[in-house]
């Protein structure tokens, strides 16, 4: 039996299964076989599927990267090659691009890399087309646009986000607070900071057995977490990107149904072909991505607004700064002086490499 149809017989037995006291715990148990199996699809244990695939991945290179996911002919070809110039190309018949198209842009300052991808059909997480190719790539990335044509059922959208999800990419969401830690002896503890609304101890042991975890702590911080959470924790190779569900082809419907295009959470209407909304998708990008400016100001000069050193949120301390800017910089470091948003005084702070750095921070480095 493939993995793919191990998965299909546990799904239907799960849809079989009414949840209630007497079968939370095979429930659980369900789940975590399902998650294993899953698992298995992105990482055969033979190898061969893990990461992208020869010609798929592409050297990263600018400071962020945005890939494109959508069906067939949705326009992702024609957004891309639009906003960097690099030309991909783009046609009415279905899997014009065939491989991932790279290309970048600079935006505020920071050089971007753009990642065009071959459409993808239902099923390719399962191995359907070059769909496990494509996610793979998707899940490097450090933004996701799904890309929808306006024309086309919005249902697509819970399809694609099925397809990543079942890939391990969780779309718009942080990693979960809970804390899983392995222990020699003492069986199973768990702690809760919050109250457990939607999952209890039972469906958490079934999951442990299943992963053969007879001793461990487990503490919940995470409001109204769910099983499926907590199985995200204890496999542990989850990806957690930001998306933008970008709606295209706006240039062929009416205002009314531009307005409820608009209720839509996450999404910006656009339309690639006659460059409608772009700025806002861009705003929104830059949003996502969290990244920091940081204006170098030579001592006893004014600071250079023209090229900023672009950080990433998570990695953006006075250290990071240093690096992105020479290796060898650090080893001369003696202070910093900050101004902006990150510095406690508006004439400046004093500070070291681990001083966390924000936005349009503006920085002096002083050598030993
Ligand atoms: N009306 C309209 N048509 C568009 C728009 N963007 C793209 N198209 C058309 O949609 C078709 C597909 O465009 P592509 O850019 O090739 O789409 P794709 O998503 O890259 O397609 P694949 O590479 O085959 O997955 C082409 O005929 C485009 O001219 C748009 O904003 N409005
Ligand atoms: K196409
Ligand atoms: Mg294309």
């Amino acid at each position: 039996m493939t993995t793919a149809q191990k998965i299909k017989d546990i799904e239907d037995e799960m849809a079989k299964t009414q949840k209630n006291k007497a079968t939370e715990y095979h429930l659980g148990q369900l789940k975590a076989k399902l998650a294993k199996l899953r698992r298995e699809l992105i990482n055969p244990p033979g190898g061969g599927g893990g990461g992208p695939g020869i010609g798929f991945d592409v050297a990263r290179t600018g400071v962020a990267s945005v890939g494109f996911v959508g069906f067939p002919s949705v326009g992702k070809s024609t957004l891309m090659s639009k906003l960097t110039g690099t030309h991909s190309e783009a046609a009415s018949y279905e899997f014009t691009t065939l491989t991932t198209v790279p290309g970048t842009m600079m935006y505020n300052g920071a050089r971007l890399q753009i990642l065009d991808l071959p459409g993808i059909i239902q099923g390719a997480k399962d191995g359907k087309g070059r769909g496990k190719q494509v996610i793979a790539v998707a899940r490097t990335c450090n933004l996701i646009y799904i890309v929808l044509d306006v024309l086309k059922p919005l249902n697509d959208l819970a399809i694609l986000q099925n397809e990543l999800e079942g890939f391990g990419i969780r779309l718009n969401k942080k990693p979960p607070n809970i804390i899983v830690k392995k222990k020699e002896t003492g069986g199973i503890a768990i702690t809760n900071t919050v109250p457990l609304t939607k999952i209890d101890a039972q469906e958490i042991k079934a999951v442990l057995s299943e992963y053969r975890m007879t001793s461990c702590s487990v503490t919940i911080h995470e409001p109204d977490c769910t099983i499926e959470d907590f199985i995200d924790v204890v496999e542990g190779n989850r990806m957690y990107v930001p998306c933008i569900y970008v709606l295209n082809k706006i240039d062929a419907i009416s205002i009314e149904e531009l307005d409820l295009l608009y209720k839509i959470p996450n999404s910006v209407p656009i339309s690639s072909a006659t460059w409608l909304n772009i700025d806002e998708l861009m705003e929104e990008t830059w949003d996502r991505l969290e990244l920091v400016r940081v204006y170098t100001k030579p001592k006893g000069r004014a600071p250079d607004f023209t090229m900023p050193v672009v950080l990433r949120r998570g990695r953006s301390n006075v250290g990071n700064f240093c690096d992105a800017i020479h290796k060898e910089i650090k080893k001369q470091f003696k202070y910093a002086m900050v101004y902006g948003k990150s510095a406690k005084h508006a004439a400046g702070q004093k500070v070291g490499l681990d001083h966390i750095l924000e936005d349009e921070d503006i920085i002096t480095l002083f050598k030993r």
